[in-house]
């Protein structure tokens, strides 16, 4: 774990800017008792209110508020904190937070807080994540999700699987130390039966976390399809307003156009793409290859077919799909099929009409079983796509770690096991680099 000076006392302001009831001055540190009970004018009985006057350098009263002193370790940061709540007023809360450093705190940086209970361990890496996703929480859903991982939900399910981890690198080192023996007399069957369920769990794991993360982020769904299928039109008509420019002629829409809604709780980035086809002019062209670009970053491929010839377009967007992890097929303008000729639809494709909102219910019901897969949400925790990536690498060696072993090189399987290991540890912080460290903490808001 890196140690950190932890011998100077830090102050911000904790509540949002701007006017309010009341705003917080917090102080984290060892000085902290002493600068609030100076600015409060007398002794502060931890964990107690006290409602007392804070003041000025001169002994001008400030404002009058509530002071509350927190003793180490027992207080969010672990350290002692105390607080100033004071009227919601940037420029008193300003001359506290002025006052907290001319008797010997400096600023906090952003997260500081929150860096200081994880590295305290009052808080996991994953945990004092989940306090920022709670802060930036768009919705009650994303809120909640976080909320279980602030709980440790995310960080427990980490840990036992590592612990899992760890148990087979016992065994397979058990087994290297006695390299002379053949693997089946060192109970290599339970060896790789104990690896299989290790795979298997990792692979549950990555799925929920999967969802955490699009929970968090939402779904990236990019709008594909051939020119004139009604791509744009669709994208308004889920955005509720008039986004992107619709038109008869093919070709219309160039450039990517990006639109955040929410359907049904779920947060979607939907990007309206170019229209793909052979050939076009230079212009099409560059926005056909922006559309591919942006198809490769995809969670979802919202692919947009002409219902009265389904088939025509297929073939333009069908390499473009390769490698997307799911799409969902519409058949648009259902408005204008007469019920005799109606083409057959293939059994996952949904029939709309973005002129008449017909079919839309559906397909908002398709996009949050998409964002959500199919479990239902109770009981989802928030996660990141650090996680989701840790995960994965994880996995991938996990895989070599199978390999190595059905070959009996235990050496190399004891390697991927490790790497394994410590990718999980990375996500609570167990294994965390520094910069990692940095990264994490530096996007938090002050004051947290
Ligand atoms: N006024 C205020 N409200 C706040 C916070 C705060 O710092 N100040 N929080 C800050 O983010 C959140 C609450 N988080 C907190 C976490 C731990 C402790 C604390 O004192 N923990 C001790 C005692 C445990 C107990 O008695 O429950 C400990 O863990 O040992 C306080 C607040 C949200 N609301
Ligand atoms: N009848 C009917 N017309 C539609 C529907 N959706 C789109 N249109 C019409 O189809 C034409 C093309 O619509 P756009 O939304 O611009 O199609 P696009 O796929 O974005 O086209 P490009 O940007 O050129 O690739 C316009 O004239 C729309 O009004 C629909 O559901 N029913
Ligand atoms: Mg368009």
């Amino acid at each position: 774990m890196p140690a950190t000076v932890t011998n100077d006392t830090i102050v911000a302001i904790a509540t949002a800017p701007g006017a309010g009831g009341i705003g917080v001055v917090r102080l984290s540190g060892p000085a902290a008792p002493a600068i609030a009970e100076a600015i409060c004018g007398r002794s502060l009985r931890a964990r107690h209110a006290h409602h007392v006057r804070f003041r000025d350098a001169a002994g001008e009263p400030v404002d009058d508020g509530l002071a509350l002193l927190f003793r180490a370790p027992a207080s969010y940061t672990g350290e002692h904190v105390a607080e100033l709540q004071a009227h919601g007023s940037q420029p008193v809360l300003q001359l506290l937070v002025e006052r907290c450093c001319a008797l010997g705190a400096r600023p906090a940086r952003p997260g500081e807080f929150s860096e200081r209970a994880f590295l305290n361990g009052r808080l996991d890496l994953a945990q004092a994540e989940a306090v920022a996703d709670l802060i930036a929480a768009a919705d009650v859903h994303a809120a909640r999700a976080a909320r279980r991982s602030l709980e440790g939900e995310f960080s427990r399910r980490v840990e036992a699987l590592a612990a899992q981890l760890l148990a087979l690198r016992v065994q397979v080192e058990a087994c290297i130390d006695f390299a002379d023996e053949p693997l089946d007399t060192l109970g290599g069957e339970a060896l790789g039966a104990a690896l299989e369920a290790a795979v298997e769990a990792m692979a549950e794991l990555t799925a929920a976390t999967e969802r955490g993360r699009r929970l968090r982020d939402g779904l990236h769904a990019v709008i594909v399809g051939p020119p004139n299928a009604g791509k744009s039109s669709l994208l308004n008509a889920l955005a509720g307003s008039e986004r992107a420019i619709v038109a008869e002629v093919a070709g219309t829409t160039r450039d990517l156009l990006r639109e955040t809604v929410r359907v049904d709780g779920i947060e979607l980035t939907l990007v309206d793409t170019a229209g793909l086809r052979e050939g076009g002019d230079a212009v099409e062209r560059e926005g056909m290859r922006r559309a591919a670009a942006e198809l490769a970053r995809a969670d979802l491929a919202v692919v947009v077919l002409d219902a009265r010839d389904p088939a025509a377009g297929r073939a333009a967007v069908a390499e473009a799909l390769a490698g997307v992890p799911q799409r969902l097929w519409l058949h648009n303008k259902a408005d204008l099929l007469g019920a005799a000729v109606e083409p057959p639809l293939e059994p996952d494709a949904l029939r709309v009409s973005a002129r008449t909102g017909a079919g839309l219910d559906a397909l908002a019901r398709r996009l949050r079983q998409a964002a959500l897969g199919a479990a239902p949400a109770e009981g989802a925790f928030s996660a990141r796509a650090r996680h989701v990536e840790a995960l994965r690498r994880a996995a991938r060696e996990l895989e070599a770690a199978r390999v190595a072993l059905g070959d009996e090189t235990l050496e190399l399987a004891a390697e991927a096991l490790r790497g394994a290991h410590d990718e999980l540890g990375a996500i609570t912080g167990r294994v965390a680099p520094d910069d990692l460290l940095g990264h994490i903490f530096s996007a938090f808001c002050i004051g947290k």
